[in-house]
C-alpha cells in the first residue's frame, strides 16, 4: 500500500486526487504509477473496480506540461460510455493543472467534437472507429503523441477493432510509451502486446485462489427459459436492489426485457447499440442519478462502467466467455463495496456455467428459484419500510394532513384490513400484465484449453478477492481510515487458458456458429458517413453486419 504522496507527484495532481476522495493508492495504483511515470511500457492487470483508470490517469496527467498545446496522449476504449467516463476521471485528475481532455466517440455530432479539438486538448480519449474518422478528416493528428493507453484492450480486439487499432498506432511515433490495462488477460492480449509494446513491465494484482471472502457473492439459478422472466421479477422482489444491471444477450432481448420490466412496474430502462447516442446518454444519466433502479443492458455495459450504488448484477442470459462474466459481475462490488451477482442458467447451459467457474475459479453457489411467497414477503418488507419511513421516527413525519381521513376510515373499518389494503395498493401489483419475451437459444459453450496451473500464456485474472478491503492478508492489503474511500487487498496467483480460435487476435470469429460475432460499436463508432451500420467498411465483413445476429450488442 502506498500513499499518493510517495510518488513525488505535483501538488496540483495531489490536490485533484484528494478532491476525488482517494486517500491511499490501491494496489494496482501503487505498482503501476511509478512504472508509468518512469516511461516504461506496461501491461496492467487488476480486478474490476480497483482503480485502474487512475492507475494510468495519474501518470498521464503528471507527464503533461500545462503549457502543452498538442495532442500528446491518446487513450482508447472499446465503448462510448467508457470513453465518456474515462474522460471525466482524467479531466478531474488534470483539473488543477489546467489540462484539457476530450472524449471522441461515435454517435456524437462530429462538429461538436471538432469544436472541442479547437480548444487544443492534450489528451484524447476515444473509441477507435471515430478516432479514425477524425484522423482521415485531418481533424486529429497523432504526430506528437507520446503516450498511448489501451483500456480493455482485449475487448477492443473482440469487437473487431484490431485493424483500426493497428492503423491508429501506425500514425503514432514509435518513440512512445504504451500502457495496456484490463481486469482479464486472455491469450490474444499477449499477441497484441508483442506487436505494440516494447519490453513491457507486467504488473498483475490479482488475488490468490480463495473460497473465502469475496466482495461479490455469486449465485446461479437453474431455470427453464420460459420461466426466466417470472424468476427475475421474483428475484427483484425478494432482494430489492439499490441499483441493478441485468445483462441480456442481444439488443432485441434487452429491448424486450426492459419493456417487460417497465410494464410490470419496475423502474427500468434498456441500454444497447440500437439506441441513438442521445438515448444511450439519457439512460446512463437516469441510472447514475437513481431515477431508474434497473439497467437492462447488452455487453455494451459489461466493461469498465463505474456506477456507484450498483448492488446487483443479474445475468438474465449467461455470457459467452469467462472474461465477459468477470467483467459483467465486476459492475458491482467496486471500490471496496459489497455486491451480489445472480446468473440464470438453463439446463442445457450448465456445462457452460461450470466452464466459467473453472476458468475464473469463482465459487458460484446454486440457489433455488425464489418462490412466490419469498417474492411477496420481500416486496412487503420494502413497503413496510417505506411506510415506516413515511411515519417518521417520531411517529409524525408529514402525515398530519392525512389523519382526518384516516380516522374516518378507522371508524368504519378494521385497522388491519385498512392497512392491508394500503399495502396492496403500494405494492402496485402488476403481475397480471401480459408480457412476452422471444425465447433465446441456449448458449453454446466454446470450451477452450484450460490450464489451471497458471503460467505465461496470458494469466487470467479472477475477480475473487482474497482479502477484501482492509485485509491484512496478501500484498497490498489496505485499510482506509477517515472519511475517504478506502482501498483494496489481495494479490496472488492466477490460472490461464488459451483460446482455440485466436488467429489474428480475435477470439470470436465471424463463423456461423458464433451468434455474437462482430459487435455493434465497431460499426457504429465510425458512423458519421450517414450513420448506417455498414458505411464505414466495404470489406467482406460489412456484408455480415446486415445480419442482426452478427451485430447484436
Ligand atoms: N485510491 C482510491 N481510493 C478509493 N477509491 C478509488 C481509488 N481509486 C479509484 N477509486 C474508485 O474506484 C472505482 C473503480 O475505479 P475504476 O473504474 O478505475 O476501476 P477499474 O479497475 O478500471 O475497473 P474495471 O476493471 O471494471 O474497468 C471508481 O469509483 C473510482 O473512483
Ligand atoms: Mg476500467
Amino acid at each position: 500500500m502506498s500513499k499518493f504522496t510517495d510518488f513525488g507527484l505535483e501538488t496540483d495532481v495531489l490536490q485533484a486526487i484528494s478532491q476525488l476522495g482517494y486517500e491511499d493508492a490501491t494496489p494496482i495504483q501503487s505498482q503501476a504509477i511509478p512504472v508509468a511515470l518512469s516511461g516504461r511500457d506496461m501491461i496492467g492487470q487488476a480486478q474490476t473496480g480497483t482503480g485502474k483508470t487512475a492507475a494510468f490517469g495519474i501518470p498521464l496527467v503528471s507527464k503533461i506540461a500545462a503549457s502543452e498545446d498538442r495532442i500528446v496522449t491518446l487513450v482508447m476504449t472499446p465503448t462510448r460510455e467508457l470513453a465518456i467516463q474515462v474522460a471525466e476521471e482524467i479531466e478531474k485528475l488534470g483539473r488543477f493543472k489546467g489540462l484539457r481532455s476530450l472524449a471522441i466517440y461515435g454517435g456524437q455530432d462530429i462538429g461538436r467534437q471538432i469544436r472541442g479539438l479547437r480548444r487544443k486538448p492534450q489528451i484524447i480519449i476515444g473509441t477507435p472507429g471515430r478516432l479514425l474518422d477524425h484522423i482521415n478528416r485531418k481533424t486529429i493528428r497523432l504526430d506528437d503523441v507520446q503516450t498511448v493507453v489501451l483500456d480493455e484492450a482485449d475487448e477492443m480486439l473482440d469487437m473487431g477493432f484490431m485493424d483500426d487499432i493497428q492503423s491508429i498506432l501506425k500514425l503514432v511515433p514509435e518513440e512512445r510509451q504504451t500502457l495496456l490495462f484490463s481486469a482479464t488477460m486472455p491469450a490474444n492480449i499477449q499477441k497484441l502486446a508483442q506487436q505494440f509494446l516494447r519490453n513491457p513491465e507486467h504488473i498483475s494484482v490479482i488475488p490468490k485462489t480463495s473460497t473465502t471472502s469475496s466482495s461479490i457473492q455469486q449465485f446461479y439459478i437453474e431455470v427453464q427459459e420460459r420461466m426466466k422472466f417470472d424468476g427475475l421479477c421474483r428475484l427483484l422482489d425478494m432482494e430489492p436492489p439499490e441499483l441493478a444491471i441485468i445483462f441480456g444477450r442481444t439488443k432485441r432481448r434487452v429491448a424486450e426485457l426492459s419493456e417487460a420490466l417497465m410494464k410490470r412496474g419496475y423502474a427500468a430502462d434498456g441500454l444497447h447499440g440500437d439506441l441513438s447516442q442521445n438515448q444511450r446518454d439519457a439512460v446512463m444519466r437516469k441510472f447514475r442519478d437513481g431515477s431508474i433502479a434497473v439497467l437492462v443492458a447488452t455487453d455494451v455495459a459489461a466493461r469498465g462502467l463505474d456506477v456507484s450504488g450498483v448492488t446487483h448484477v443479474i445475468n438474465f442470459d449467461l455470457p459467452q466467455d469467462p472474461e465477459s462474466y468477470t467483467h459483467r459481475i465486476g459492475r458491482t462490488g467496486r471500490a471496496g463495496k459489497e455486491g451480489t451477482a445472480w446468473s440464470f442458467v438453463t439446463h442445457r447451459e450448465s456445462d457452460h456455467l461450470h466452464f466459467i467457474e473453472r476458468v475464473t475459479r469463482f465459487r458460484i453457489v446454486k440457489k433455488a428459484l425464489p418462490t412466490t411467497a419469498e417474492a411477496i414477503e420481500g416486496k412487503q418488507r420494502v413497503i413496510a419500510d417505506r411506510l415506516l419511513e413515511a411515519l417518521g421516527s417520531e411517529g409524525e413525519g408529514d402525515i398530519a394532513p392525512f389523519k382526518g381521513i384516516a380516522s374516518q376510515l378507522l371508524e368504519q373499518h378494521d385497522s388491519v384490513d385498512l392497512l392491508s389494503a394500503a399495502i396492496k395498493l403500494l405494492a402496485g401489483d402488476k403481475k397480471d400484465v401480459n408480457v412476452e419475451l422471444t425465447p433465446e437459444d441456449p448458449i453454446r459453450s466454446k470450451k477452450r484449453k484450460f490450464d489451471g496451473r497458471g503460467g505465461s500464456g496470458g494469466g487470467y485474472g479472477g475477480q475473487r478477492r482474497s482479502g477484501g478491503y482492509g485485509s491484512s492478508s496478501g500484498r497490498g492489503g489496505y485499510s482506509g481510515g477517515g472519511q475517504g474511500r478506502s482501498g483494496y487487498g489481495g494479490q496472488g496467483g492466477r490460472g490461464s487458458y488459451s483460446g482455440s480460435g485466436g488467429s489474428g487476435g480475435n477470439r470470436r470469429p465471424y463463423g456461423s456458429d458464433d451468434n455474437r460475432g462482430r459487435r455493434e460499436d465497431s460499426w457504429r463508432d465510425g458512423g458519421t458517413r450517414g450513420g448506417g451500420r455498414t458505411e464505414r467498411r466495404d470489406d467482406s465483413r460489412s456484408t455480415r453486419s446486415h445480419n442482426e445476429d452478427f451485430v447484436n450488442i
